[in-house]
């Protein structure tokens, strides 16, 4: 799977909602509920990150829910693009990108969203035919102004923007014609998970879900 092909379907993903949650799955009882509640609210597309004892688990688990598309999230290396393919995940979401995640990404044919900080990084993966993009973490690298920015030369590059957006700042990156969603924590809050609130969780995506774009 070249990496336009990856982006092609990373842009089909991006476009089922505005918002795709990012989840910490500390409990893996939690995993399948929280999907339900979540696809339940309109935001099928979950990247769960590789960052708890049980996301390979909790990914396996997602998968099992109709209407999911269950990604990995925080994945940094081959072994965690391959352990992510074989628990169920049908992408792969990464903070930065290296040649040998690239080359991963290829021989397991998951489609990648690699994540760029600057404009030479954007055109790097562009290079290489990645024309989808997570821009990380937004918020701390100039938010929405410096995307705005940087598609004025880039227009060609799309992206996912993640890192510190909330409700009130989501329409704000939605607005702009290079991104095609954000990313985020705050619909899956770690309170309510442990707190079994599976319907307010539901309220929250489905807010998330109705912000236009
Ligand atoms: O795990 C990864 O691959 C990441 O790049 C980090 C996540 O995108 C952020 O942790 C999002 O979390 P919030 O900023 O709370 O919305």
């Amino acid at each position: 799977m070249t990496p336009a092909q990856q982006s092609d379907r990373a842009l089909e993903l991006c476009r089922l909602a505005p918002v795709i949650p990012v989840i910490v799955v500390d409990d893996l009882a939690h995993a399948r509920p929280l999907a339900e509640a979540l696809v339940a609210g309109g935001l099928p597309v979950l990247e769960v990150t590789l960052r708890t004892e049980c996301a390979l688990q909790a990914i396996a688990a997602m998968a099992e829910v109709p209407g999911a598309v269950v990604g990995a999230g925080t994945v940094l290396t081959p072994a965690h693009m391959k352990a992510a393919k074989d628990a169920g995940a049908t992408f792969a979401v990464s903070p930065g990108a290296t040649p040998a995640l690239i080359d991963a990404a290829r021989v397991e044919a998951v489609p990648l969203l690699p994540g760029a900080q600057t404009c030479s990084e954007v055109m790097a993966l562009l290079e290489q035919g990645y024309h989808v993009q997570k821009f990380f973490p937004a918020e701390s690298i100039g938010g929405a102004g410096a995307l705005k920015s940087i598609g004025g030369p880039l227009p060609q590059v799309t992206f996912c923007p993640t890192g510190g957006i909330t409700p009130e700042l989501a329409p704000g990156y939605l607005a702009l014609a290079n991104v095609a969603c954000v990313g985020g924590s705050w619909v899956a809050p770690k309170a309510l998970m442990q707190a079994g609130d599976w319907a307010q969780i539901t309220d929250i995506a489905r807010a998330a879900a109705g912000l236009s774009r």
